[in-house]
This record gives C-alpha cells, structure tokens and sequence, in this order.
C-alpha cells in the first residue's frame, strides 16, 4: 500500500517534533513572534495548543488521531492575521522541515495543505 504522508512524516513522533520545532522558531521570528511569546507564560495553554496543532497535521496528512482543537476560522478570528505573517509561518515550517531532513516531496505535500487553509487563516 502507498505510504500516506502521515507515514512519510515519521507518523505522530515526527509530527511532534517537527511542531516543537516550529514553535520555537516562532519565538524567534520577529514577523510573528508577538503572537506567540505570550504563551511563555501559559505553559499549560502551549501545551494544549501545540497537542492540538500536532493532532491536526497528523489527522490532516492521514494519520488516526482525532482533533479536537477549534477549526480554522473561529481559532484565527479577531487575530486579523496578514499574508506577510501567514507567509512567516510558512517559512518557519519549511525551515524545520530542512532541519530535521525531509525531503522536496514532503515540503511540497504540507505547503499544499498549508496554501488550502489560507483562507481560513488570514485577515479575519
Ligand atoms: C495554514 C496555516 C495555519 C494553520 C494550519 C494553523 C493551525 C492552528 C491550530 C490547529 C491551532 C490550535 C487551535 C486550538 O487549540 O483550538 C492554532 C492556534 C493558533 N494559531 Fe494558527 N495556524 C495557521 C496559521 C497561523 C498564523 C499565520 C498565525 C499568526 C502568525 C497563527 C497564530 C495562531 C495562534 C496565536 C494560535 C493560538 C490561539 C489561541 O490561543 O486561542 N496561526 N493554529
């Protein structure tokens, strides 16, 4: 049977890993880290926020889990969130995707998934 990219991602341990990285990557950018270094103090709140994400990719790319964070539009609503820090994202995403040595087909799978919830993401 074919891999799915859930497989291909290293299943829900690489999906995790690759979420921490983001993270802390976000922390760092200066484009976007006003939305997230807040939470340095809500550890409890990162915690659920960064399972969620993690449940969300893994169900998203053909994983078993089950997400049962909020869905795109009303978690982003109010943020009025801009194409320069959505692309931001997208960056930080790729760059932790070099790190952790995926490759070009993988990168190419998750920036499609991240392209269709554009919308659902930016200016809301
Ligand atoms: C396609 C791109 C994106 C996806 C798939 C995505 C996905 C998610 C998910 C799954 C959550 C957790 C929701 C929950 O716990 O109920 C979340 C939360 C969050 N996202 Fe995004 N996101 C994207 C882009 C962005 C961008 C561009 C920003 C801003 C720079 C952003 C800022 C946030 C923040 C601040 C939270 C925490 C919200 C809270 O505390 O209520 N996201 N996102």
């Amino acid at each position: 049977m074919a891999r799915t990219l859930y497989n291909r991602l290293g299943e829900i341990k690489g999906i995790t890993k690759l979420v921490d990285d983001v993270v802390d990557l976000h922390m760092g950018n200066p484009t976007i880290s006003p939305r997230f270094v807040p939470y340095r103090d809500q550890p409890d709140r990162l915690r659920l926020i960064k399972q969620h994400t993690v449940h969300f990719f893994c169900a998203g790319a053909g994983g078993p889990q089950e997400y049962k964070g909020r869905d795109m539009v009303t978690t982003h609503k109010g943020m009025n969130i801009s194409e320069q820090e959505f692309m931001a994202v997208v960056d930080d995403i790729l760059e932790a995707m070099d790190v952790n040595n995926y490759g070009d087909e993988e990168k190419k799978d998750v920036l499609a998934i991240l392209y269709s919830l554009k919308g659902g993401v930016i200016r809301l």
